[in-house]
């Protein structure tokens, strides 16, 4: 028996099954985290995360998708966390240094600056990362950021008519990308980017914090946009505020679901 306690949280619908595990310190297995995330059998949400002690900041944030990779950033669960222990948290990832303070309704997070160039998305060879040559049937001409994960990211006429269910797991196996590729799809209206993405190892999300602020930062570059800029999800709507040189600013709602024990060893 190895009884524990998590916290059930979610971002805009972008769901997590929170552990801190500063108090004791065992390692959660690829295949132990997608059983506690699989919806029917074990917990369910799209990534498990798990706090742990960290000699650069306050926590250091450990982030498995939903298939049971590991990976690197995921802005949501920053807000999350950010929510959940207060004011000036810092949060180490592998993906870079986040800060964040609690709001009223939710968390603002400081997600780092955005990387442009191609081997840091990163990209199978050199190419030119605002407007990329490639394209998958009427997706075309994407940008490429990496917000501590990597980002492709497709402008279009109307991001609801694209059938990103069976062109995301497509273009997130792509060799072009060796690390797989978040697939985000927006259109702009006003000064309001409206967006969906398919995250890499998980699939269609009701929002990704990472996506909105890789997808801002493209569409600012592009001129479509000026920062502070709103970004629309099927889960609701993120501030994003980013300028040249800068850090990426993301300012959301965030919700407890709420606090939970279970026995870890079920899940293998
Ligand atoms: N939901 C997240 C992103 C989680 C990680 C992503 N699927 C990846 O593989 O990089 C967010 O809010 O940013």
């Amino acid at each position: 028996m190895n009884k524990g306690a998590f916290h059930k949280m979610h971002g805009l619908g972008n769901d997590f099954v929170i552990v801190d595990m500063r108090p004791k310190e065992w390692e959660f297995s690829p295949v132990q985290a997608a059983a506690i995330a699989h919806r029917q059998h074990g917990i369910g949400c799209d990534q498990l995360i798990v706090l742990r002690n960290s000699d650069a900041a306050d926590v250091r944030m450990q982030i498995f998708n939903a298939d049971g990779g590991e990976v690197e950033a995921c802005g949501n669960a920053a807000r999350c966390v950010a929510k959940l222990l207060g004011d000036k948290t810092t949060i180490e990832t592998s993906g870079g240094l986040i800060s964040g303070n609690a709001t009223g309704e939710g968390a603002i997070v400081d997600m780092g600056e955005p990387r442009f160039e191609w081997d840091a998305i990163p990209l199978s060879y050199a190419m030119d990362t605002l407007h990329m040559p490639v394209g998958w049937e009427d997706l075309q001409d994407p940008a490429a950021v990496n917000v501590g994960n990597p980002h492709v990211i497709f402008f279009v006429d109307d991001s609801s008519e694209i059938a990103l269910d069976r062109l995301g797991p497509m273009i997130e196996i792509d060799p072009l990308f060796p690390e797989r590729v978040n697939v985000n799809v927006a259109h702009v209206t006003e000064e309001t980017v409206h967006l969906r993405v398919w995250e890499r190892g998980v699939g269609l999300t009701r929002a990704c914090g990472t996506g909105a602020c890789a997808t801002a930062v493209a569409a600012i570059r592009r001129g479509l946009v000026s920062s502070p800029v709103s970004v629309h999800l099927p889960g609701g709507e993120l501030k994003i505020s980013w300028n040249e040189g800068g850090p990426i600013l993301m300012e959301g709602p965030t919700t407890h679901v709420f606090t939970g024990e279970t026995d870890w060893d079920q899940f293998g």
